[in-house]
């Protein structure tokens, strides 16, 4: 651990009753970072995370943030922001009033205008909880993330049931954490969000981490594709490797790409083939997920 370490898990061993669901996980986040901690359904993250936000004691090995144990509430508490799956506001409580509550309990200072206008709440300030929309209950989830600018961020699915205009609001409030310095720590089931995003990823799977590393480190273990079809068979063979894909077209899979699709162009000119609905990319997050999923 070093003296930028927020989040230092070692070794995490989690059990409910005889399900062992978070087995020897260690990981660390530094200062400033955004770790993006992905995973199959029942992967052991939310597990993970309640236990570095201090909901949930470890089984065995050890989980500090800000070198302190997160169940040292009065340490850390006021210093995270956790924006959980579901904030359970009251609902006879306005926006505004919930926001305020939010300040009590966080401890942290702000001004509840500017966090109801970075969450795009402002118009509803006066509206109770139990009368917003799906979507706007969870930009009101945000505000715990946003208020008083928490050193340390937890987001466990932020976007899920936005709209595409509201994701983004998030995502440039999320991006204006960080240049303040926050620390940020994201579960999401949108894979192009945390490639987007994220500094560096987790890949959980039936409670071990699989894979970590950048976004690029995680997807060059992979290789890219091109995909097409001909109109007529092919006159000449091709001179790369490849095999029909699930859907009946041919694929070639390349580590690459740029040399490949060259020579796939330069074949298909030089033999008169008509390629059709050519597809070619790099590698995405969804492919090495489901590399991981099928073991
Ligand atoms: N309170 C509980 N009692 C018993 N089993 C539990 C409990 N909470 C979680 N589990 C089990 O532990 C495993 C890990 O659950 P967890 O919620 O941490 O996974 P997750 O990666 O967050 O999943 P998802 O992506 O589906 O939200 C799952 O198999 C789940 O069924």
């Amino acid at each position: 651990m070093t003296s930028t370490t927020v989040i230092d898990v070692d070794r995490l061993n989690l059990s409910y009753g005889g399900f062992h669901a978070v087995k020897d996980l260690s990981f660390h986040v530094q200062k400033g970072e955004l770790y993006a901690l992905l995973g199959t359904n029942g992967a052991g993250k939310t597990s993970t995370l309640e236990t570095a936000e201090g909901h949930r004691a470890a089984d065995s090995g050890t989980v500090r943030v800000f070198g302190r144990s997160p169940r040292d509430r009065r340490a850390v508490r006021s210093r995270m922001g956790i924006m959980l799956q579901e904030s359970g506001f009251s609902p006879d409580l306005t926006v505004k009033e919930s926001v305020q509550l939010i300040g009590t309990l966080s401890r942290r200072t702000d001004r509840v205008e500017r966090v109801l206008d970075i969450v795009d709440l402002k118009s509803k300030s006066d509206t109770k909880v139990s009368q917003l929309s799906g979507g706007e209950k969870r930009r009101l989830d945000f505000a715990t993330a946003v208020y008083g600018q928490p050193e340390l961020i937890f987001l466990d699915e932020p976007t899920t049931g936005l709209d595409i205009q509201s994701r983004d609001a998030l995502w440039q409030a999320v991006d204006k954490l960080r240049e303040d310095g926050s620390t940020i720590v994201l579960t999401t089931h949108y894979l192009e969000e945390a490639q987007q995003h994220a500094d560096r990823i987790g890949l959980m799977h039936k409670g071990t981490l699989h894979q970590e590393g950048t976004v690029s480190e995680l997807t060059r273990t992979l290789p890219a594709t091109i995909r097409f079809s001909l109109a007529a068979p092919a006159p000449e063979p091709l001179p790369l490797l490849l095999r029909s894909d699930d859907r009946g077209k041919f694929l070639i899979e390349t580590f690459d790409l740029p040399h490949d699709l060259y020579t796939l162009l330069g074949w298909a000119h030089t033999h008169g083939a008509e390629l059709r609905e050519l597809e070619a990319g790099p590698t995405r997050l969804d492919d090495v997920f489901r590399a991981i999923s099928a073991d």
